[in-house]
């Protein structure tokens, strides 16, 4: 059984797809404690939860005619019946998504014929949970994956600069760089690509947070 905490419909304000219409899953808990985090209320043990089947989730998926999934949290991969509901959304021909924080092993996805796109992201200096990501992960990934570096500082930048280096990732999968809401000045952003010419490496503001009140949930 899965801790549901919303689900709604909405654009993708992030990621390859953002712009695309998408049906978000949104799960309870989590293993880290980002200091940016945007979704606290919803990592906490006693946030109100749904307790819904792989099935009930594709059922009320299936309703809207949404071809895109993104299952985000909280973290997603913490749900032990994960890739069940994944295999099932597959099967009801919807393209998925993981938002995912990069502690988790995605190395049983492979070679599997109903692998997610994953949008693992680097956790940052200033997120204070550098310690947790596990770059183990870079062996895993696809093209149709994205690594993420949601920075605040110029520390941020700097470190997402040199993970970009070490493990070529912008040769492997996509690459997004986006501010921590609020908190820098995205032109500073820019001036660092160019400084580093960082071909290949996009930058994203989180779309929602201009099209509804950055504080809305369920948007
Ligand atoms: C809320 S998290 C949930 C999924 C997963 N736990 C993770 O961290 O990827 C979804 C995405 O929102 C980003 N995010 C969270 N708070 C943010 C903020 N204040 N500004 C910009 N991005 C933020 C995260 O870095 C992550 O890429
Ligand atoms: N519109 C919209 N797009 C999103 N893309 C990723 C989200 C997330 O919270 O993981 C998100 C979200 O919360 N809202
Ligand atoms: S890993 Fe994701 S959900 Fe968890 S605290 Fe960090 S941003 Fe929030
Ligand atoms: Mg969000």
């Amino acid at each position: 059984m899965f801790k549901v905490v919303e689900m709604f419909e909405s654009i993708n304000g992030e990621g390859y797809k953002a712009g695309q219409l998408a049906y978000f899953v949104r799960f309870q808990g989590c293993n880290m404690n980002c200091v940016y985090c945007d979704t606290k209320w919803a990592n906490k043990k006693d946030a109100p939860y749904q307790l819904m089947s792989a099935q009930d989730i594709v059922s009320k998926v299936n309703e809207a005619h949404i071809k895109n999934v993104t299952l985000t949290g909280g973290e997603p991969m913490l749900q032990e019946e994960i890739e069940e509901l994944i295999r099932l959304l597959y099967e009801n021909g919807h393209e998925v998504e993981i938002e995912t924080n990069g502690s988790i092993d995605i190395s049983s996805y492979d070679h599997c014929d109903y692998r997610p796109s994953f949008t693992l992201d680097y956790k940052c200096p200033d997120s204070g949970m550098e310690k947790f990501v596990d770059v183990m992960n870079y062996d895993h990934i696809q093209e149709k994956d994205t690594i993420k570096f949601v920075c605040s500082s110029r520390i941020d930048l700097k470190k997402a600069y040199e993970i970009i280096e070490k493990y070529a990732l912008n040769k492997k999968a996509h690459v997004y760089l986006s501010p921590v809401f609020g908190k820098i000045d995205p032109q500073e952003m820019v001036a660092f690509m160019l400084e580093k010419n960082m071909n290949d490496v996009n930058l994203q503001l989180q779309m929602h947070k201009f099209i509804w009140d950055p504080e809305e949930r369920g948007v």
